[in-house]
């Protein structure tokens, strides 16, 4: 049994329209680290699902009537209620999903600095006075909040992808429908929680777990009630739902997956580099859609960040997330495992050297041993497709050139990261680099100030920053005419 402070807060019901139901069926929820059942939790239907976005739909009205200040009032409550909440919610986080404590502890906090900026910029949705055209008309913009918004979020960070949705829907005045992972439901519950204690009125947030992604999916794509998906997870998944929102022309911000050039040049600090490349590659086992997937070393520092790289994975400490110290965590499931193992075979298979690790942990179970790959080519599979697991490919370099060149050979443009000093260097690569964000000399680049999105087949759209409003708005142009 999970150790919690407020055992409160492990949720099994749905969230619809302000009532707790546990509706007629349940589906299980395991602990990817020992495989045991954390829970059963409700398993929502079509027409659960329908009702939770007409609760949103009757809902709308008023909270879209509320001032920006009111709702401000209401996120920032939540915001306060999920910190002081964060040793429970990363408990919960870490039992469904596996990540380290410390890591899922700086989830929900990165999770509730999206619900602290958008409380912040709730008072702030302003429009504008355009200079008439005419010497009778005059002309005014306003902005207003989309309506219904249908949420579909991945397992990997299963309160921070919500948290960067809901945040702004509800600041500026839309509903929220929420169907989280299948494998984890109970963050967004605990979530749910947190949101009736703060006050969000019934209705404005609703929570429809299930086990059925394609059936509930196609519903929120459908019903006429929503007006806009937003939507974190695969690519290919993404492009389904794109094509079952078209009959609605429906609004849609997507974010989808990524394949990561990780670069380091000769005029590199190859030390900060190799902490660089541990956090942008190890970070959530690397089940992380930011993740360096393709890790490219400049030939005059190769030997020493591989030597370097290789010798801190080696040293990281593999195990149960809820165990202090662990760096590593258990997979989400067996798909995931294979599909690691698959990649690494293929990359041997094609030459490349195991450095270390490159086979299931001796823990077993869910288990990876981070891996560390060298002599790697743009043919192995793991050049163009996203790994999501714990293994840096080192591919080795000559010229600028080749290898922005190389890390643009991808129909994916999330986001990219390189180390160097030399300033022209620096704006060069970055500006040529095909992708939403760019860390430099850094790994980790992910802050709620700053607009999360991707380029290419990565998605549509930003979250977070002060753009991440414009998603959940629509621009309203009123021409005043006989005005003399
Ligand atoms: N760009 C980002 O911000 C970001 C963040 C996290 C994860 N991701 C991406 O997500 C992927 C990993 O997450 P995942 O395995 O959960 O992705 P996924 O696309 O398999 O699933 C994402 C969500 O969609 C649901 N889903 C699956 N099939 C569906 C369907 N036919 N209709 C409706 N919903 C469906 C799943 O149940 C889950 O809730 C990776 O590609 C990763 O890069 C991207
Ligand atoms: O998986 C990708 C998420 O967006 C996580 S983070 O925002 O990069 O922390």
């Amino acid at each position: 049994m999970l150790e919690l402070n407020d055992t409160s807060l492990l949720e099994t019901r749905a969230y619809v329209g302000g009532e707790w139901t546990m509706g007629k069926e349940t589906f299980p929820v395991h602990n990817p680290s020992t495989g045991e059942l954390i829970a059963n939790v409700a398993d929502l239907g079509v027409a659960e699902t329908k009702h939770a976005i007409d609760s949103a739909y009757l809902a709308k009205k008023d909270w879209a009537l509320q001032t920006g200040k009111e709702r401000s009032a209401v996120l920032r409550r939540w915001f306060e209620l999920l910190v002081k909440n964060a040793d429970d919610l990363a408990r919960i986080l870490t039992a469904e999903m596996g990540k380290p404590l410390s890591e899922a502890r700086g989830e929900i906090l990165y999770g509730a600095s999206f619900i602290e900026w958008f409380a912040e910029e709730a008072k702030r949705i302003y429009g504008d006075v355009i200079p008439g055209h005419q010497r009778d008309k005059r002309i005014v913009v306003i902005k207003q909040p989309i309506g219904v918004v249908g949420s579909i979020t991945p397992w990997n960070f299963p309160n921070a992808m919500i948290a960067r949705k809901v945040g702004p829907a509800l600041a500026v005045g839309c509903t929220f429908v929420a169907r989280p992972a299948e494998f984890t439901p109970l963050s967004a519950l605990a979530m749910a929680v947190l949101a009736e204690r703060a006050g969000v009125p019934a209705g404005v947030f609703n929570v429809v777990p299930s086990s059925d992604a394609a059936r509930i999916g196609k519903e929120i794509c459908a019903n006429p009630k929503v007006s806009k998906i937003t939507f974190t997870g695969s690519t290919r998944v993404g492009q389904i739902l794109m094509e079952q929102c078209a009959p609605t022309i429906k609004k849609m911000s997507l974010e989808l997956g990524g394949n990561a050039p990780f670069i380091v040049f000769d005029d590199a600090d190859v030390v900060a580099a190799v902490e660089g490349a541990v956090i942008a590659k190890f970070r959530n086992a690397g089940q992380t859609c930011v993740c360096a997937n393709r890790i490219y070393v400049q030939s005059a520092v190769y030997d020493e960040f591989s030597q370097k790289l290789a010798a801190r994975v080696a040293g990281f400490a593999v195990g149960d997330g809820l165990t202090e110290g662990i760096v590593i965590g258990p997979m989400i499931n067996e798909a995931a495992l294979s599909k690691t193992e698959a990649h690494i075979a293929d990359a041997a298979a094609k030459g490349a050297s195991i450095v270390t690790g490159g086979k299931r942990h001796e823990l077993g179970g869910n288990f990876f041993a981070p891996t560390v790959l060298a002599g790697m080519t743009s043919e192995m599979l793991v050049a163009n497709e996203e790994t999501f697991g714990p293994v840096a490919p080192l591919f080795r370099f000559e010229t600028e050139d080749e290898v922005v060149e190389l890390a643009n050979e991808s129909e994916f443009g999330l986001a990219g990261y390189f180390f160097a000093n030399d300033i022209r260097r620096i704006w060069r690569v970055a500006e040529q680099l095909e992708v939403g964000m760019v860390g430099i000399n850094t790994g980790l680049i992910s802050t709620e100030v700053a607009p999360f999105g991707g380029v290419k087949q990565s998605g549509l759209g930003r979250e977070g920053s002060k753009y991440g409003t414009e998603d959940y708005l629509e621009i309203k142009y009123i021409c005043f005419g006989g005005v003399q």
